[in-house]
């Protein structure tokens, strides 16, 4: 994946309980990426997903959030559904890699990703050393996406730059920044780090969040 190197990709993400959730919000927002410069979307759900790849010809690097009784991973937990994830559309399928309890084993995930689906897998990693188990497991990228999002973890600046510097010196694998990047100066110092991209989420696409930091910032 030459060509996200170095880049901007933008998540474009709409859960049901936020206003964007549905009615082809995600699909525009991909768009309006694609004509700021981004070099690859990253998209939640497999009906997201349809719909953006119909409307841009980005890479896209595909999750399905899901909830699993008794687990605490939920990005893509399962091979089914990774395997939905690949039949809408991703190029690149991320799932949660972190030590999180989960529904299916990490390394029959990844080798169905990879073995049965032909596709990449990006590892959301919390941890230097969940970032090495997933290099261990032959993952094509690791990125930071669960600093902060984990139990062990919830006390970890953000974004998580010692986690980003920590992992380009201990693994091989691209490394990709991710994580409550808040500006263009933030996203530039993690390349300046070494990160392989960064990927931006709320940001860019949660108008409910950029309007709450402008009401904070108001007050403050
Ligand atoms: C923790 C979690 O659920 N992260 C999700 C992973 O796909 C998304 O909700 C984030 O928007 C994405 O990682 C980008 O991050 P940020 O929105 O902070 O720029």
């Amino acid at each position: 994946m030459e060509e996200l190197k170095g880049g901007l990709v933008v998540s474009c993400q709409a859960l049901e309980h936020e206003p964007l959730h549905g009615n082809g919000h995600m699909a525009a927002m991909a768009l309006a990426a694609v004509q700021g410069g981004a070099v690859g979307i990253r998209a939640n759900g497999p009906s997201d997903i349809r719909q953006i790849k119909e409307k841009v010809g980005l890479p896209i690097i595909g999750i399905w959030k899901k909830d699993y009784e008794g687990f605490d991973a939920f990005i893509t937990p399962t091979t089914e559904d990774a395997k939905s994830v690949a039949e809408a559309g991703a190029d690149i399928i991320a799932v949660d890699a972190t030590e999180q309890t989960r529904p299916q084993k990490l390394e029959e995930l990844v080798d169905y990703i990879q073995q049965v689906l032909g596709k990449k897998v990006m590892a959301d990693i919390s941890t230097l050393k969940e970032g090495k188990n997933a290099r261990e497991l032959g993952c094509d990228y690791i990125s930071t996406t669960l600093s902060g999002y984990t139990s062990y973890t919830k006390d970890r600046a953000q974004p998580d730059f010692s986690l980003i510097e920590e992992l380009i010196k201990e693994v091989s694998t691209p490394v990709v920044a991710e994580g409550n990047f808040g500006s263009p100066e933030q996203a530039k110092k993690a390349l300046e780090i070494g990160a392989a991209f960064v990927v931006v989420g709320g940001a860019i696409t949660r108008p409910q969040l950029i309007t709450k930091s402008f009401v904070d910032g108001m007050k403050s």
